[in-house]
């Protein structure tokens, strides 16, 4: 029985899918007069306030990039009877829906279809995005075959591989890297290695591990044995062979993926260039991609700031948490190869603690709950310019931050105090949002609007900050914080970089350590 209007705004005209979470509803847009797909998030048994919250956080990450080649994210509501993500509609069918119905594709097709979804990927990884479930299901494709990838981590609790707060494990994790089945980081490489597999599946007609019967026999394949050779795979047999390299610092970055896919489908030799060099993390540190040409209203994120890539480190600091949030799935799969070795029985129940610690970063891609009758903006401001605790002076406009001078004054905190100002922050949260707010740096603001900011500070009940420790340069402080919802306190450390502002700072970044 579908519901008839979500959140009192968004009409619901009909069904357009079913995925892992339910139905996907064609609505309209009340406010906005357009249409718009309406999906539940957070439905599932046992998700808790952390989960949802985390779920729309990431949503928020993808909802950041304004792609052609990423469904935008509109806005994230909740009603009486749940959260609902509401996206850009795209009249189309996912790959999966292609290869059932027309069986394998051509390859060059399959290039050019590849090359547009690594495009997005792309775009996503040089700010610090990784997508991690990237499979044929989540390529939305239309009638002219463009391509828009879906689902920025939101199915990772509930996509292939399926993990439920009892530890059960179900599903076909098919299109997971080597690394991650065997419990390592999945980061970027693992997205080309899924784009790979992808691709692998479109030439072949079936996934690179469907002769495995069940979810941990295919965990076991990833992890040891070499990787299958797609037998009608033409000119793009090798770049699917180097996508899925098993070792991650082999395959290409995803700009190099872009470039080569894209030569097969103009007919071309691809381009010959080793894997780019290892960052720091021991991924392949991806090319930022050419100039996005500006997407119409219907790919535009009505909900953050359009930034386009992003280079600096700030920027790639942002999305680490994804990473980290990434590693705490992979922990969890490291638990299921755990049984493949001891057990062969499947699927496997209760042997892992699913319950990931809060990685999310409340102050870098949080959610929103906006009001249903909100038109999202994207960037919208406190009302209160000012904060209430603070008689600082009214701070630049966050479009035109000078680098040579304080980015704004501090509300609270002196010069060398940069412990007091940390804890002075978050004590104010959860329920001085405007002030907290007011504390980042224009530039921070600048990418993470109010509305979001409060979207996800309204999930938690409480904050309570433990030690702090601040660095030798004065600026850089690890604050252990206790955040406390109606679903438990997590306890996670996060480490702020102060910039100076006046007599005191302001928070220009922070991530997870
Ligand atoms: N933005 C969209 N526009 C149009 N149709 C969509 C959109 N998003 C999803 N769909 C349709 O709804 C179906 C279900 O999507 P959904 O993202 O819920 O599931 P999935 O990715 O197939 O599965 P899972 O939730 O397990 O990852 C898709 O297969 C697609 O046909």
């Amino acid at each position: 029985m579908p519901p008839r209007t979500i959140a009192g705004r968004y009409l619901v005209d009909r069904a357009v899918g079913r995925g892992g979470m339910g139905t996907v509803w064609l609505c309209r847009d009340e406010v906005l007069g357009r249409q718009v797909a309406v999906k539940q998030i957070g439905a599932l048994p046992g998700e808790t306030t952390f989960d949802v919250a985390r779920a729309l956080r990431e949503a928020r990450s993808s909802a950041a990039l304004n792609h052609p080649h990423v469904v935008a994210i509109y806005d994230a509501v909740e009603d009486e009877t749940g959260n609902w993500l509401v996206m850009e509609y795209v009249p189309s069918r996912t790959l999966a829906e292609i290869v059932a119905e027309e069986g394998p594709l051509d390859p060059v097709r399959v290039a050019g279809l590849g090359a547009q979804a690594a495009e997005g990927l792309a775009a996503a990884h040089a700010r610090g995005t990784v997508h991690r479930d990237v499979k044929p299901s989540n390529l939305l494709i239309t009638e002219d075959d463009h391509v828009k990838i879906t689902d920025f981590g939101i199915s990772r609790t509930h996509g292939d591989v399926e993990l439920t707060r009892t530890g059960l494990v179900t599903g076909t994790p098919s299109y997971l890297s080597p690394e991650a089945a065997r419990g390592e980081s999945g980061g970027t490489a693992s997205d080309v290695w899924a784009l790979g597999a992808t691709l692998w599946t479109a030439v072949e007609g079936v996934g690179p591990y469907a002769d495995r019967d069940n979810a941990l026999a295919v965990l076991n394949a990833i992890v040891s044995e070499p990787t299958p050779v797609p037998a009608h795979g033409g000119p793009l047999t090798d770049h699917v062979t180097r996508m899925m390299d098993h070792d991650p610092g082999a395959r290409p970055s995803m700009g190099m993926v872009v470039a080569s896919l894209q030569a097969v489908h103009r007919g071309e030799a691809a381009p010959a260039a080793p894997p780019e060099p290892d960052d720091a993390a021991g991924h392949p540190v991806p090319p930022v991609p050419p100039p996005v040409p500006p997407s119409g209203p219907a790919t535009g994120s009505a909900t953050g700031p359009a930034t386009g890539p992003a280079t600096d480190d700030r920027r790639r600091r942002r999305g680490g948490w994804l990473v980290a949030a990434a590693v705490l799935l992979v922990l969890l799969l490291g638990g299921v190869v755990w049984q493949v070795g001891r057990d062969d029985a499947q699927p496997v129940a209760g042997t892992t603690d699913p319950t990931p610690a809060p990685s999310a970063t409340p102050a870098q891609t949080p959610t929103e709950e906006p009001s249903p009758t909100e038109e999202p903006t994207p960037t919208q401001e406190p009302e209160t310019s000012a904060p209430p605790t603070t008689s600082a002076p009214p701070e630049p406009e966050p479009s035109s931050p000078s680098p040579s001078e304080p980015e704004s004054e501090s509300p609270s905190a002196s010069t060398g105090d940069a412990a007091a100002f940390a804890t002075s922050y978050y004590s104010q949260l959860p329920d001085n949002l405007e002030a907290a707010y007011a504390q980042l740096s224009p530039s921070y603001r600048q990418s993470t609007s109010f509305q979001s900011y409060a979207g996800f500070w309204r999930t938690i009940d409480d904050v309570s900050v433990g030690s702090t420790t601040v660095a030798d340069d004065g600026t850089t402080v690890d604050v252990q914080v206790t955040y406390t919802t109606d679903g438990g306190s997590q306890t996670e450390t996060r480490r702020l970089y102060l910039d100076p502002a006046g007599d005191g700072f302001v928070i220009g970044d922070d991530e997870a350590v």
